[in-house]
């Protein structure tokens, strides 16, 4: 449903973007994560058709980024919304439903039964006195006007409540559930890793991995094993752990090797646990390991 093919933004001699390649299917959500710089939203708009590529194409849709039909299947969700500060939720959306020719019947069913999904109160209330969260559900709503089939929205709940934060994250949820394609931002780990079914980490400009959060846990991650045995086992560094003994090792193998010095040892193996390193941690490495990547290579 989206495709990106090594897109690349350069701003003078400063390489924002320098090859972006990913592809989302119908019905998926699919999470950009980075650092604030990694060039995230520079990504998501040549996506949309806000910026142009230096080099590479997109298609959503079908349609190439840049031409304008496309813009009838994508909802677009900015970093920062301004609202028209004086105009009312329902108001606002009116608007956009007429700038998309959407006929005022269907509009107006599709923005109360948008506002009714999104818990939205004070449909009425000037934009200008309503709270962070409501207005960042106006501009969500928004993006949902023209019902389009593909969703990017450049970090949804950046700067929101928790309460407001899983609200956002549990809608784009629904989003995918009715069919949709939901392209997101995020420089919280924690929404990607909840919500998205794949993810690409971004830094410096480039994807530096991508695939679902286990598949880059099992490829990118050391799993750590830490063994419990019954008594200290002399060639390992083995650490006291209540009235049992615990080894951490890095690999199965090592796992049978501290099996069998803890026989030696006249004791034995009483539990295994497995420690899964974190996206987090799994980013710092990888972000650690390209400080001096492309663009600090340029
Ligand atoms: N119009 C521009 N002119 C020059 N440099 C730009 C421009 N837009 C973005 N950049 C630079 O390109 C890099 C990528 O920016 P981008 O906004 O895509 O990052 P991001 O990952 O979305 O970051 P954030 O999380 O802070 O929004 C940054 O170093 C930014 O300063």
């Amino acid at each position: 449903m989206i495709e990106a093919d090594s897109l690349r933004k350069t701003y003078g001699d400063f390489p924002a973007v320098v090859g972006s390649t990913f592809d989302v299917e119908r019905g998926e959500i699919f999470g950009i994560v980075g650092p604030n710089g990694a060039g995230k939203t520079t990504t998501l708009k040549m996506i949309a058709g806000l910026i142009e590529p230096s080099a590479g194409s997109a298609t959503v849709a079908g349609f190439d980024a840049e031409d304008p039909e496309m813009r009838r299947s994508l909802g677009f969700l900015p970093e920062e919304s301004p609202l028209y500060e004086d105009m009312t939720a329902r108001s606002y959306l009116d608007f956009f439903a007429d700038l998309y020719d959407v006929p005022s019947e269907t509009a107006t069913e599709r923005i109360e039964e948008t506002l009714d999904r999104l818990e939205l109160d004070h449909r009425d209330r000037r934009l200008g006195d309503v709270s962070k969260g409501m207005k960042r559900k106006v501009a969500i709503a928004r993006s949902l006007v023209n019902d389009p089939d593909v969703l990017v929205y450049d970090e949804p709940a950046s700067g929101l409540d928790p309460l407001t934060t899983n609200y956002v994250l549990e809608f784009v949820r629904e989003l995918r559930d009715a069919g949709k394609t939901v392209l997101f931002s995020a420089h919280n780990l924690y929404h990607v890793e909840s919500v998205c079914d794949r993810v690409a980490i971004m830094n410096r400009g480039e994807i530096v991995a991508r695939g679902t959060v286990p598949e880059i846990r099992e490829r990118y991650g050391t799993t750590e094993y830490r063994v419990f045995t019954s008594v200290p086992v002399p060639a390992f560094e083995t650490d006291p752990a209540g009235d049992r003994h615990v080894t951490t090792v890095a690999d199965m193998a090592a796992v049978e090797r501290v099996r069998e010095a803890a026989g030696e040892a006249g004791g034995e193996v009483v539990d295994i646990r497995t420690d899964e390193p974190s996206l987090e941690e799994i980013f710092l490495d990888l972000a650690a390991e390209t400080v001096d990547g492309p663009r600090g290579a340029q």
